[in-house]
């Protein structure tokens, strides 16, 4: 038989059709993502609008049915699927984290410039510090975080708290973590990864035992997407930390990232700027400095807007290296490990300063 994967099972469900709506279960949002595979075994559930439903077990059957006709008769899907309702979908607290203290959005205007880098040795710099961190990876287009902890291929296990399943964040080097490249297949396209991704994003804050966490860091994809609006609908985000290159072109998209956050309908506090790939230092020579991509950018920036610079941070292959070995550079004692540092205690410095000069961001709301 062939492999299983999600889209795979999401494609077969395609056939199957809600009577009377003239459409199929997967357009109607009504497969949850939950699907499991385990050989040739699947399991995932259906979610109806009511317990009263009367397709319910139609339904279930010729899911069944399409799975085993259109992909092998050797699944093991029988009694394997779960009908969940919506109404009876537990009512989503008005703080979702309630143990986190503060929540800081990394984000830049353009995609490429380190955020995730920023983010995840911030993250670890934090944990140095003796702070609880978390560390959300919510990057839809590139989850990268996992790789740069080496959790890539890590399980994923579940708790019962309080008679809801919740998802036990990964730790490593001092902090907790997880992906939304862990839940939503980055091989699907890009459209496809969006549908799912604010309900997958949504079950990584609200279905996780976080616990008590000091400061709970959220690297977010590049630019301005439905993932923003998700997030500032769920959590109420302390404060902003945007990350630029010194290029006029990665300033003009942090300037409108900047406006996006401090947009009166947002307002959510902007933290500073940190200026990534300041200048490049070979590693045998760390007293030179060559400025390739221009000088000072984002320090002139952030003063033009009366924002912190948090830091300069140089360019140096062993932050690429240590990436790519799951190995974040924060941890080391080096110029780079002491630039971070030095960045968490800017941030924590910053988050201070904020929380003591402003009152709490509201979440955005909703209008239903
Ligand atoms: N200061 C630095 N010195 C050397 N390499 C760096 C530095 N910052 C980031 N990089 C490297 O640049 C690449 C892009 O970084 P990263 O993935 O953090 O960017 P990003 O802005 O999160 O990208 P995306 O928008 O694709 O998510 C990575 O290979 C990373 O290791």
């Amino acid at each position: 038989m062939q492999t299983l994967y999600p889209n795979l099972i999401l494609d077969a469900l395609k056939n199957v059709r809600y009577p009377g709506s003239g459409k199929n279960i997967v357009e109607l949002e009504m497969v949850e993502d939950d699907i499991r595979i385990d050989g040739n075994q699947v399991s995932f559930s259906i979610i109806f609008d009511k317990s009263t439903d009367p397709f319910i077990k139609s339904l279930i059957k010729a899911s069944e049915t399409a799975l085993t006709t259109y992909i092998s008769p050797e699944i093991d899907v029988k009694g394997r699927i779960t009908a969940k309702f919506r109404h009876e979908a537990p009512v989503k607290a008005d703080n979702p984290l309630p143990g986190v203290k503060n929540i800081i959005g990394v984000s830049s205007g353009k995609g490429g410039v380190g955020k995730s880098t920023v983010a995840s040795n911030l993250a670890v710099a934090l944990a140095r510090l003796g702070y609880k961190v978390g560390l959300l990876d919510a990057d839809i287009f590139g989850p990268s975080i996992p790789k740069m902890f080496g959790v890539e291929d890590e399980p994923i296990y579940m708790e019962n708290v309080n008679g809801q399943d919740c998802i036990i964040p990964v730790e490593r080097h001092g902090v907790k973590l997880l992906s939304i490249g862990f839940l939503v297949d980055r091989n699907s396209p890009v459209l496809w990864r969006g549908a799912m991704a604010s309900r997958a994003l949504n079950q990584l804050i609200t279905q996780v035992s976080w616990g008590e966490l000091d400061y709970f860091l959220i690297d977010m994809p590049p630019g301005t997407s439905d993932i923003h609006l998700t997030l500032v609908q769920t959590l109420a985000i302390t404060g902003a930390v945007i990350v630029s290159t010194p290029q006029q072109v990665a300033l003009a998209d942090a300037r409108k990232g900047i406006s996006m956050f401090t947009d009166p309908k947002v307002n959510v506090p902007v933290l500073g700027i940190v200026e990534n790939m300041a200048w490049f230092t070979p590693a045998p020579h760390p007293d030179e400095r060559y400025y390739i991509f221009g000088r000072d950018g984002a320090k002139e920036l952030a003063n033009e807007l009366g924002i912190n610079l948090l830091a300069q941070i140089p360019m140096v292959g062993s932050i690429c290296t240590g990436g790519d070995q799951g190995e974040p550079i924060a941890l080391a004692d080096s110029i780079t490990g002491e630039a971070f540092m030095r960045l968490a205690d800017s941030v924590v410095d910053a988050v201070d300063a904020r929380n003591t000069s402003m009152p709490p961001t509201q979440k955005v709301e909703t209008h239903k």
